[in-house]
């Protein structure tokens, strides 16, 4: 953890569930939040699940944020959701640039970025994903790749003291795999120093979030590193109680 820095939990529901599915996990966060922590919390569900998790949390307890938006502010593109509707329907965050979408709907930094632009002018909160694939890490270019991410996917506008950058190796996510501890703290660090170098006063407190097959188990030990913030969650945040338990990690 960074000193001063309170960490995000964030809870990434990915394309899973029903409605009522979305209810009862938002539900079953809310009335385990007594559980301590020193974290705040986020959920991202899927876009047609936004609202009923929104209204199920009480609208303010957790956070609540999208997994994705259109760079346009409005206008005719079918099927595309804007940030504004995302901050109309209670969202303070959206996630971008998640690898899944960089792998399956070819997005590319500079899309990333405006995207970013975007959700910055909806006056929400970027979390913006960066990681390196298997072949990149054994080829010995991971920081390097997390580093060019970082520099075409921000803006220059980039809220970095209240921005969130998760950090997810391609190969981590799903896979019950994650880094050793060593190299999760290195490559927060090359991250923590890019933002610094590019947000000077304000990248020293921008919230770094490690993501990739992390569970209650191992929450403890990755959230204990050094410029390590908080955590972005896959599948344990299905369940409630995994998400908590990553959450209690956090000592309150
Ligand atoms: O992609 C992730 C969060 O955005 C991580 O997913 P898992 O926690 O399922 O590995």
């Amino acid at each position: 953890m960074t000193p001063g820095v309170r960490p995000l939990i964030a809870g990434n529901w990915k394309m899973n569930g029903t409605l009522r599915d979305a209810a009862a996990l938002a539900e079953g966060v809310r009335a385990g939040l007594e559980q301590a922590t020193g974290a705040d919390l986020l959920i991202c569900p899927p876009f047609l699940h936004l609202h009923v998790a929104a209204a199920s949390m009480g609208w303010k307890a957790v956070a609540i944020g999208g997994q994705d938006c259109a760079a346009e502010p409005n206008g005719a593109h079918t099927g595309d959701v804007s940030a504004a509707m995302l901050a109309d329907a209670g969202c303070g965050y959206v996630i971008l640039g998640h690898s899944e979408r960089r792998a399956d709907r070819g997005e590319t930094d500079a899309l990333v970025r405006a995207k970013a632009e975007a959700v910055i002018d909806a006056g929400l909160i970027p979390v913006v994903c960066v990681g390196e694939t298997e072949a990149q890490r054994d080829s010995g270019q991971a920081e390097a790749v997390v580093a060019a991410q970082l520099a075409g996917s921000l803006p220059d506008g980039f809220p970095a003291a209240k921005g969130v950058v998760a950090y997810e190796p391609v190969w981590a996510i799903g896979t019950g795999r994650t880094p050793t501890e060593a190299d999760i703290a290195a490559m927060h660090a090359r991250m923590r120093a890019e933002l610094v170098a590019r947000f000077p006063g304000e990248g020293e407190t921008l919230r770094l979030l490690y993501g990739g097959s992390v569970k209650p188990s191992n929450a403890v030990a990755i959230l204990a590193l050094p410029n390590v913030d908080g955590a972005l969650v896959g599948g344990a945040s299905l369940k409630a109680a995994d998400f908590l338990g990553i959450a209690a990690a956090v000592p309150a």
